[in-house]
């Protein structure tokens, strides 16, 4: 991409939307378009087909979705279903029909097998059966990926797919019904601490192996595939190091510095036991990650405390 390249942010209000937008800027593109959800609903055809005969973005980045945590994809699985299947087929057909030179998809690393060998290479893809509780978004996502790959064998395009790991960051979703892991108990640690609570409540077991990656390193990782890599293939993007969420837990707690006890509730689901990503194949593209996850998560509290408190 040259800098003066029209390129579009599909989502970028969103977290990792948001992260590469501030990063595209902070870069010297010049040329960015986007629409919020209330100018341009994506998984309305027609609307999109006109935005993209309007606007003719050369480059795409691909994230917009219907996204949530263990609980709300468990809970509104035709929600994620649908209106993932429909943001990113408009999408990725009208990037086709207006000669978008180059799209990038975001995957997620729900995409592999639940019982899949550690660390996920990409290769595992499609050799068993998937984690229940986000199945139907995790089938959305195949579909993409399988889409962008159909697309570029028949119609000689270059759309990417990428296969980030379990994200956090400024911008996150702090709803605790929605929301992912990290950012609800920087919510759960912070409120109890204010309000001199016993204990704090972390769902499942605590056993369960989470691998964090910084939003903020998501984008830039975004930007050096969008510049430095063209196949079909998918590619993992994580940091190669996972850790248990009652360690997560144990981690906030201390940034955040609450003082009371942790409880498990088994009652809420553990989801998949661990989805560790190898990203040997990323890493010798010579691309790292810069955030440590503790230095990450200080500054996420910051933004949460800025935000929301
Ligand atoms: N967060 C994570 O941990 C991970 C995320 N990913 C992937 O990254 C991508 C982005 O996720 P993330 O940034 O976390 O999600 P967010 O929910 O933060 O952002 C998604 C954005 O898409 C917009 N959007 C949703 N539906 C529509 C629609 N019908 N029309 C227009 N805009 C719409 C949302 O707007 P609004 O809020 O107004 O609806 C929001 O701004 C997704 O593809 C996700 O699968 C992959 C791995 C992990
Ligand atoms: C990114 C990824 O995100 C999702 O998969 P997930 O990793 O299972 O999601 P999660 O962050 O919600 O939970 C991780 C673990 O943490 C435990 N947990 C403890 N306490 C809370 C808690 O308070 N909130 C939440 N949400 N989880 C909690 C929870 O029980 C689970 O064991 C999918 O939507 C999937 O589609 C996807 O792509």
């Amino acid at each position: 991409m040259h800098k003066g390249a029209k390129v579009y942010v599909a989502g970028h209000k969103g977290l990792v939307g948001s992260a590469i937008l501030r990063k595209l800027q902070a870069e010297g593109y010049s040329n960015i378009v986007t629409r919020t959800h209330q100018e341009l609903d994506l998984t309305n055809q027609q609307e999109v087909y006109r935005f993209f005969e309007t606007e003719r973005p050369e480059y795409v980045f691909l994230a917009a979705a219907k996204v949530g945590g263990i609980l709300a994809n468990s809970t509104y699985p035709a929600v994620f279903i649908r209106e993932n299947l429909l943001i990113q087929t408009n999408i990725i057909d009208a990037a086709y029909r207006y000669g978008v030179k180059k799209l990038l998809f975001l995957g997620s690393s729900c995409i592999y097998p639940k019982f899949a060998p550690q660390p996920i290479k990409e290769e595992h893809l499609l050799t068993g059966a998937l984690e229940p509780t986000n199945e139907p978004y995790a089938i959305a996502k195949i579909v993409g990926i399988k889409m962008c790959q159909a697309y570029n064998k028949q119609y000689g395009t270059n759309f990417i797919s990428v296969m980030p790991t379990n994200l956090y960051g400024p911008g996150d979703n702090f709803d605790l019904e929605t929301s992912h892991v990290l950012p609800a108990l920087i919510r759960k640690f912070h409120e109890a601490k204010v309000a001199g609570a016993p204990h704090v409540v972390v769902w499942g077991s605590g056993t369960p192996r989470r691998e964090f990656l910084h939003v903020d390193d998501l984008a830039d990782a975004c930007l050096f595939l969008m510049n430095n890599y063209d196949s079909s293939e998918i590619i993992n993007i994580g940091v190669g190091k996972d850790l248990t969420i009652a360690e997560l837990a144990n981690l906030i707690k201390e940034i955040v510095g609450y003082k009371g006890e942790i409880v498990f509730d088994t009652s809420k689901p553990d989801g998949t036991p661990r989805k560790l990503l190898d990203v040997s194949k990323l890493f010798n593209l010579g691309w790292r990650p810069r955030i440590r996850l503790e230095d990450g998560i200080r500054s996420t509290y910051e933004w949460y405390m800025q935000n929301y408190t």
